[in-house]
């Protein structure tokens, strides 16, 4: 083993817990901690996983080619697990998608749809036959699948999709049509050149009449020599900010034809047309999706924030005092609040993204038996979850490869693609800002009618939190009440301006959009409160944790309260009895804070537990050996191969000799 820097030897001789404690805590246990590492031995150390050459190096194609390499031999493995009895759909997503499978396929994997939104939607919205027809072939991956709504002229508003999908009585098909340019499909994973067959969501008209948007399994390409069908027109739409690998397509139909049983009847039992109980149960695979990319915001966060923190204890810089030597830059409280934030939010994350898998269970459960009384408080809850997690993760990983300085901007750091990573959350799977305009919906609704409200744990708060009023203690119960108030007091006055502006006889929609900001800030605001709550919670339930641990969890807790609060100062002061002095008391709290969790700063991200193949990152790796880790990875630069490169004798000496 390389020898490790003699700064982060001394910060975990600081650490005043045990780490294989947190470790195993945040695994769910310690025989989750060796199912992991058990996984992640069979995934990372296989040879075959591993890339020759940095794939920043690669050209467009060759990127996708490695990345179809890869991703085959890790679905080959994922299907040896799954034949072995070892995880369901959660384990696969993290090794497809999550932090395991962005260590494996750094810039996206173009066949991950193919478990994310394929399989979860026929098993979702395919009848029994259905999935006793598609499920066999696409779980041991004889066809592969990617999930195709998003069209290029809408991705938000599906009831605008222009896909059509017409009965033809005769033959009994749909036949297929792209009536527009606007209409053709444009983003989905893996649908350019990797998968041959798609869930395709279009309008269905059956006798001249549409019945609006359905999905439908329908096959792209020759499965023998992957052609596209005929009638089908299909591509890749080029290059992105990131995820440069997932193969993201087109799709275009001219008449083509797919059989009736096509068309997924989960919910029209009989076979024939029949309206389903809700079309929302249409929307079911996003929000499947949206619960777990909260859990991926808590793995990117983690991942990011354990490479700056142990770069922030190897790197030195500057004198602090006169005459003494450069300190780390993790001794500067600026840099401090830079990083420790951070790590309380992963934690912040985990919990709720946990709560969210548990509650959509449950209401999933209960859909299957025709109940959908908790579907609308699930739907608020995943938008505002996904929305505000994806845009914190994003903004945090940009923090923290700020915070990195010049080595951050490197490729090598693995900062600049995790955020790549990040940013694209916030718009897949619903673009942020209309998520959080979805929970507001729900929660103006709520405020209007508060008669069942404490039958809705999540929002059950709102009941009487516009009251609270509490006057200042150096407590997270105060802040959690505090931002409860803010919370309540900011739907409220939504709710009076679209009041107001109805008063002032302006359509109900029209005066929603002009109480847009507003709303929006409420449901973010609402989602806070959900996060502190849940993070409260968690670690107070916490029975048979040693004291030193508790103490650590503790102060993360507080810390996240008290970063939530001192960002929602300006609200604290308008919505809540919060004095300047209140904000004083805040500002040293969070200062303490950063103090008490500096010694064990390292320890906390050690107790992450991420291998230096899923950080991917020569400013992160555990042994901290950074500058010996640029270096090495400046060696792989193509250019430093040869001492002169052919541009020189083609460009630059001509030039040269033009200016003597
Ligand atoms: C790895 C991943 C790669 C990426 C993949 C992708 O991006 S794939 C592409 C991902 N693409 C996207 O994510 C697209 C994002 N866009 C959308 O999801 C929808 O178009 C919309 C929700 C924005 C509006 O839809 P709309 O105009 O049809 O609806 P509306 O606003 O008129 O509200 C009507 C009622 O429906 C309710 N309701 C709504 N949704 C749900 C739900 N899921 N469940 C339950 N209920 C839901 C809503 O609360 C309201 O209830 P109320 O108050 O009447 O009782
Ligand atoms: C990396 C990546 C992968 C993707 N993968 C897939 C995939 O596999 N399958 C698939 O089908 N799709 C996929 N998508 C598409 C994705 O789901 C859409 O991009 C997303 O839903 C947003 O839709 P849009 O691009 O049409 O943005 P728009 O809806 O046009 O949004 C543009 C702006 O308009 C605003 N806006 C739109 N509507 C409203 C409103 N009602 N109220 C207020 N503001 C509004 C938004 O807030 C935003 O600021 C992917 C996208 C990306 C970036």
């Amino acid at each position: 083993m390389a020898k490790i820097n003699e700064d982060l030897l001394k910060e975990r001789k600081k650490c005043s817990f045990n780490t294989a404690e947190l470790t195993h805590l945040l695994d769910g246990g310690k025989d989750k901690t060796l199912e992991r590492h058990s996984r992640e031995h069979f995934f990372l150390d296989d040879p075959e996983l591993r890339s020759k050459i940095p794939l920043e190096y690669l050209s467009h194609k060759e990127k996708y080619e490695e990345a179809v390499r890869k991703s085959c031999i890790l679905f080959r493995k994922v299907q040896e697990l799954q034949e072995a009895g070892k995880g369901g759909i959660e384990n696969f997503r993290e090794i497809l998608g999550g932090q395991l499978g962005s260590a494996i396929l750094k810039d996206g994997n173009p066949l991950t749809l193919h478990y994310v939104m394929f399989i979860p939607t026929i098993t979702g919205q395919g009848d029994f036959e259905q999935q006793a027809e598609w499920m066999h072939k696409a779980w041991t991956c004889s066809i592969i699948g990617t999930y195709a709504q998003t069209e290029l002229g809408h991705g938000t508003f599906i009831r605008g999709l222009e896909t059509t999908a017409t009965y033809d009585p005769k033959t009994e098909e749909f036949v297929l049509n792209s009536p527009t340019l606007t209409s053709y499909k444009w983003w989905p994973g893996g649908l350019g050149h990797s998968a041959n067959f798609a869930i395709v969501v279009a309008q269905l008209y059956t006798q001249g009449k549409c019945h609006g948007i359905h999905p439908f399994i329908v096959q792209l390409r020759d499965e023998e020599t992957h052609m596209p069908m005929k009638g089908i027109k299909i591509g890749e739409i080029g290059c992105k900010l990131g995820m440069n690998s997932t193969n993201n397509g087109y799709l275009g139909f001219e008449n083509y034809r797919i059989p009736r049983t096509n068309l997924l009847m989960k919910n029209n039992k009989d076979g024939t047309y029949v309206k389903s109980p809700s079309s929302k149960l249409t929307y079911g695979t996003m929000i499947f999706v949206r619960v777990v990319l909260v859990q991926d915001c808590a793995s990117y966060m983690k991942k990011a924030v354990t490479i700056a923190t142990r770069y922030s204890a190897v790197r030195h810089q500057s004198e602090m005092k006169p005459n003494c030597p450069e300190p780390q830059i993790i001794d500067y409280v600026t840099q401090q609040y830079k990083l420790f934030p951070y790590i309380a939010m992963s934690f912040a994350f985990q919990y709720s993204a946990s709560w969210l898998w548990d509650i959509y269970n449950n209401v999933t459960g209960e859909l299957e038996s025709g109940q959908l009384e908790n579907l609308p408080e699930l739907h608020a809850l995943a938008c505002c979850l996904k929305a505000v997690g994806t845009a914190d993760c994003a903004a945090g990983v940009e923090t923290l490869r700020l915070a990195c300085g010049g080595h951050g901007y490197m490729t090598a750091s693995n900062l600049p693609s995790t955020y790549g990573l990040a940013t694209a959350m916030c718009t897949y799977e619903g673009e942020n800002t209309v998520l959080l305009l979805q929970t507001a919906r729900y929660l103006i609704k709520i405020w209007q009618n508060k008669k069942n409200i404490q039958n809705l744990p999540t929002v059950r708060y709102l009941d009487n939190a516009l009251f609270n009023n509490r006057s200042y203690e150096k407590s997270v119960s105060w802040i959690l009440s505090a931002l409860q108030q803010v919370a309540a007091a900011k739907i409220d006055l939504a709710n009076k301006h679209i009041n107001d502006r109805v008063r002032q006889g302006k359509a109900y929609e029209d005066a929603w959009n002009e109480t847009s900001i507003e709303l929006v800030a409420a449901a973010d605001a609402h989602c806070r409160t959900f996060l502190l709550d849940i993070f409260n919670l968690t670690v107070n339930n916490f029975q048979s944790i040693s004291p030193e641990l508790k103490a650590v969890l503790t102060d993360l807790l507080e810390l996240y309260a008290v970063h939530t609060a001192i960002r929602m100062t300006g609200d604290l002061l308008r919505f809540t009895n919060t004095i300047g002095k209140d904000v004083e008391a805040l500002q040293l709290w969070l200062e303490e804070l950063l103090a008490k969790i500096r010694p064990n700063a390292i320890g906390i991200v050690d107790s992450f537990d991420i291998r230096d193949e899923v950080l991917g990152s020569a400013l992160g790796a555990y042994d901290g050996n950074v500058y010996e880790r640029l270096f090495a990875e400046a060696q792989k630069s193509p250019l430093n191969h040869e001492p002169v490169n052919k541009s020189f004798g083609l460009y630059l000496k001509p030039f040269l000799k033009n200016n003597l």
